[in-house]
């Protein structure tokens, strides 16, 4: 199969570099020192276990995924809009678009954009990081659930086969904003927590004040769920939620990754969304709505930082 990778950082090339190994021609959209290497030298992918080269198409220009059947999305949610857009003047009308990000506002944007008869969502179970341009890295374990949008159409299957023939764990949902959402309580009880303390998840976990803190805003984001009309079993969901995390100790979450790496972190996914929810669905979320309005302080000064540094 032809496929494109829009926005090809972690996930992107980790997933694009997978499926480039079991013989599919990838087209690799970046930008940057990450481009300029993987243009010069290959992507370096570094697993537990081993390493590999992926000899893909790298590129800058959106229109080299013209062409492709199937787009990996997989920029942060910052730039979802404008990346969705992009694509949407060069893709053709039958290309399926599966995002493969983290919260839950990409799917309402993508299907605006392209329609829901050919989004597909995945939830991404990964830890990879862009160690340097060029090289990226993955820890623990790997699974994808993916399902289609509009769970009549019949495309998520050929999908589940082309990552499962890759050899990527991957399951096919029949409710797969559920399972977004699912994944998004998680990461909303411990990304924004870690990237306002600098706490890796362990830390967390280990902390008192803040293992309380984690405690109450998953229980805020479980009731803006349930108000949502996602079912949601709340005693379960925080035991489930915390021993996940017990797995993963001494991982720094993606927003606290970006936060020392002075990138614009993913604060409206992973609390403006929910913060914006609560507040039309009449829930009460102190305690991650003050964590947004920090965050997006911090957010704002890092970008009028980088502005001054170009
Ligand atoms: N990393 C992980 O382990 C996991 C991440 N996720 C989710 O997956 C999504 C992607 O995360 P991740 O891969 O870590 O993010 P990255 O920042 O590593 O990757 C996104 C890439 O897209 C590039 N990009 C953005 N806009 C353009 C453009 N117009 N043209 C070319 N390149 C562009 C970015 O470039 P630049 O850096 O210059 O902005 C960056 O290299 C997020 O929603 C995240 O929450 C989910 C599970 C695990
Ligand atoms: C915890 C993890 C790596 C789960 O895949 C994640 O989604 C994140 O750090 O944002």
């Amino acid at each position: 199969m032809n496929i494109g990778v829009a926005g090809a950082g972690a996930v992107g090339c980790y997933f694009g570099g997978r499926l480039s190994e079991a013989g599919h021609e990838v087209t690799f959209l970046a930008r940057g020192e990450h481009l300029h290497a993987m243009s010069q030298q290959g992507l370096v992918i570094q697993e537990e276990e081993r390493q590999f080269l992926v000899d893909g198409i790298f590129t800058g220009n959106v229109a080299a995924l013209g062409d492709v059947d199937l787009v990996l999305f997989c920029v942060k949610s910052n730039d979802t809009k404008e990346m969705a857009q992009q694509l949407k003047a060069v893709i053709k009308e039958r290309t399926l678009v599966m995002t493969m990000q983290n919260g839950v506002d990409n799917e309402e944007i993508l299907n605006d954009v392209f329609g829901a008869d050919r989004v597909l969502s995945a939830v991404t179970y990964i830890q990879a990081a862009v160690d340097e341009p060029g090289k990226v890295s993955q820890q623990g374990r790997v699974k994808l659930v993916l399902g289609a949008l509009d769970p009549s159409t019949d495309f998520a299957s050929a999908v589940v086969s082309l990552m499962q023939e890759a050899g990527v764990d991957t399951v096919q949902s029949k409710n797969i904003r559920v399972r977004k959402w699912n994944k998004l309580l998680w990461n909303a009880t411990f990304n924004p927590l870690s990237a306002i303390s600098g706490a890796r998840v362990g830390e967390i976990l280990d902390d008192d004040q803040l293992r309380k803190t984690a405690e109450t805003i998953c229980r805020e984001v479980i009731d803006v769920a349930i108000h949502k009309g996602i079912l949601v079993e709340p005693e379960a969901t925080v035991s489930h939620i915390f021993s996940r995390a017990e797995m993963a100790r001494q991982h720094r979450t993606s927003m606290l990754q970006d936060r020392l790496r002075g990138k614009r972190m993913e604060v409206e996914a992973m609390c403006g969304y929910i913060t914006k929810q609560g507040a039309l669905l009449g829930v009460q979320i102190p305690a991650l709505q003050s964590i947004y309005s920090v965050l997006n302080f911090v957010n704002d000064q890092q970008n009028k930082t980088s502005v001054l540094k170009t």
